[in-house]
């Protein structure tokens, strides 16, 4: 059965202190949960919280890393650089590395193939613009984003991916999708992956989806047959409500 995962991405929020503080309340409140819970500090503070977290369940993601084994890459970060620190998952093709940092298809390719070779699990992030959206191109877009970046790979690999819808109008903006615009595109996901894998890798798969989840919205939208669970931006800083969304699947 596949699993259900609470992520919460802390992007670039928290310094040394703050992440410490929020770990500990985060240890401190945990509830019994089926569900992964996994948190994504900042790179500076990812060897700490890994440290923090070693008898507690919850587990450690980054952020982001670059495809090279090593080299001459100002400010980057390999996948043997995580594992070192006995970090084994990472979040790829966020929409704000995609639309800041111009990390398209073709890069996020490179990105997964690296994780994957390094038999790390990957948080794939993908998700339509509002334009996108209101030219009802939503569809189409979020195929070719998985088509591009991920239908290169066999099928073995889907057992180190967890997906990430994130409509990009959703994300820090307090608009939420509602759940049924979230099962419909998730629904749509796991038909796209099924008509090229199979049922059995498709049904497998975990999606979580992501866009101003709230306590308060969390419950609906983790009630979806097709959304296992969410990653969190704005609500993983504050370790009540993240609780309350861990509680909420
Ligand atoms: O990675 C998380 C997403 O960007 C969602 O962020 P948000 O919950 O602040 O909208």
């Amino acid at each position: 059965m596949r699993k259900k995962i609470v992520a919460g991405n802390w992007k670039m929020n928290n310094n040394l202190e703050e992440t410490e503080a929020l770990l500990s309340e985060l240890s401190a409140k945990l509830p019994n949960t089926h569900a992964d819970v996994v948190v994504a500090p900042t790179y500076v503070n990812l060897a700490t919280a890994q440290r923090n977290l070693q008898s507690s369940a919850i587990k450690v993601a980054a952020q982001n890393m670059h495809y090279a084994e090593n080299g001459a890459y100002t400010g980057e970060i390999s996948a043997d650089m995580l594992l070192n620190i006995h970090v084994d998952t990472v979040i790829l093709g966020h929409s704000e590395r995609r639309s800041y940092f111009g990390e398209d298809d073709a890069l996020l390719a490179k990105k997964v193939q690296t994780a994957l070779d390094k038999n790390m699990t990957i948080i794939f992030c993908f998700g339509e613009e509002l334009e996108e959206r209101k030219s009802d191109n939503h569809f189409t877009v979020v195929e070719s984003q998985l088509k591009n970046a991920l239908f290169q790979l066999d099928g073995t690999a889907w057992e180190n991916i967890v997906l990430a819808y994130e409509p990009v109008w959703a994300i820090g903006t307090g608009e939420t999708a509602t759940p049924e615009q979230a099962q419909e595109m998730h629904a749509f996901i796991r038909k796209t992956i099924s008509e090229a894998y199979g049922d059995a890798i498709a049904e497998e798969v975990s999606i979580l989806y992501g866009g101003s989840v709230k306590p308060t919205n969390a419950e609906d939208i983790f009630g979806k047959p097709d959304v296992d669970g969410g990653l969190i931006g704005g609500a993983s800083l504050k370790a009540d409500d993240f609780i309350a969304i861990i509680k909420a699947i």
